[in-house]
């Protein structure tokens, strides 16, 4: 479903961040993308939803070249993708439920639909009561569940994750990983990169290591295999 052909990224600094990276991921998997500080892992994965574009190769979603994709296209192929970062990124004068909402309300959806789909995605990250709360009045691990939530309001085929656990303290962080595991169970694929090592050692699942913009290691039920 995610197809990378010899794909190449430089920034206009020069820095050649992805050298050619060959690398096809199925339907449902869960994969983590590890590797030392500076090795391309992030911009391996934005290239996954076109925040960039590569320099040279394809990548296809279901059979679409996100590489070749005009602009105006971009937003309707972002539908596809669910995307949650580090910092959660929520906007910090709408509730919980208004952040989620978000998302379909650029769409147009219908606002009983909305409503719906809104508190069922809520009810998956176990926040239903805070549906009328700020971010301000959530804890960091809430705030990330909030941002999964909105990530996935719109059923995406493949939800991205960049360190998503990173800013949490580590038993938060496991509470993120079982909810990451319940929408793999529920059919969403899982890009994730992470420098958790605890977690890429116990959850076992495909590892895929990028050191200076390649693939250097890909191993199903891996392990971190970096000391941290
Ligand atoms: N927007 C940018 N402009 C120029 N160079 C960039 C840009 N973003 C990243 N780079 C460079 O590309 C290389 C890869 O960076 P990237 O952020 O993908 O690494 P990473 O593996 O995610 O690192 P970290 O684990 O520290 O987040 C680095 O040398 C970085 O300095």
């Amino acid at each position: 479903m995610i197809e990378m052909k010899d794909v190449w990224k430089s920034y206009p600094n020069n820095v050649k961040a992805i050298n050619g990276i060959n690398i096809t991921i199925k339907k449902g998997e869960f994969v983590y993308v590890v590797g030392p500080s500076g090795a391309g892992k992030s911009t391996f994965i934005k290239m996954m939803y076109r925040e960039e574009k590569p320099t040279k190769g394809d990548i296809l979603i279901d059979s679409v070249n996100l590489a070749k994709m005009k602009e105006k296209r971009i937003p309707y192929m972002r539908r596809k993708i669910g995307v949650v970062f580090q910092d959660f990124k929520l906007l910090p004068s709408l509730t919980v439920f208004e952040n989620v909402a978000f998302a379909l309300e650029v769409i147009e959806e219908n606002p009983t639909v909305i409503k719906r789909k809104v508190m069922d995605v809520l009810d998956i990250v176990m926040l239903k009561n805070k549906a009328r709360f700020l971010p301000t009045e959530l804890s960091g691990g809430e705030q990330q569940r909030v941002a999964i939530a909105r990530a996935i309001v719109n059923n995406p085929e493949v939800l991205i994750a960049d360190e998503p656990t990173g800013n949490l303290d580590p038993d938060t962080a496991w509470g993120i990983m079982d909810i990451l595991d319940d929408i793999n169970h529920r059919g969403t694929t899982i890009v994730m990169a992470t420098h958790n090592k605890d977690i890429v050692n116990t959850i076992k699942k495909r590892v895929v290591a990028i050191e200076g913009g390649r693939v250097v290691r890909d191993e199903l039920r891996g392990s971190y295999g970096y000391e941290t």
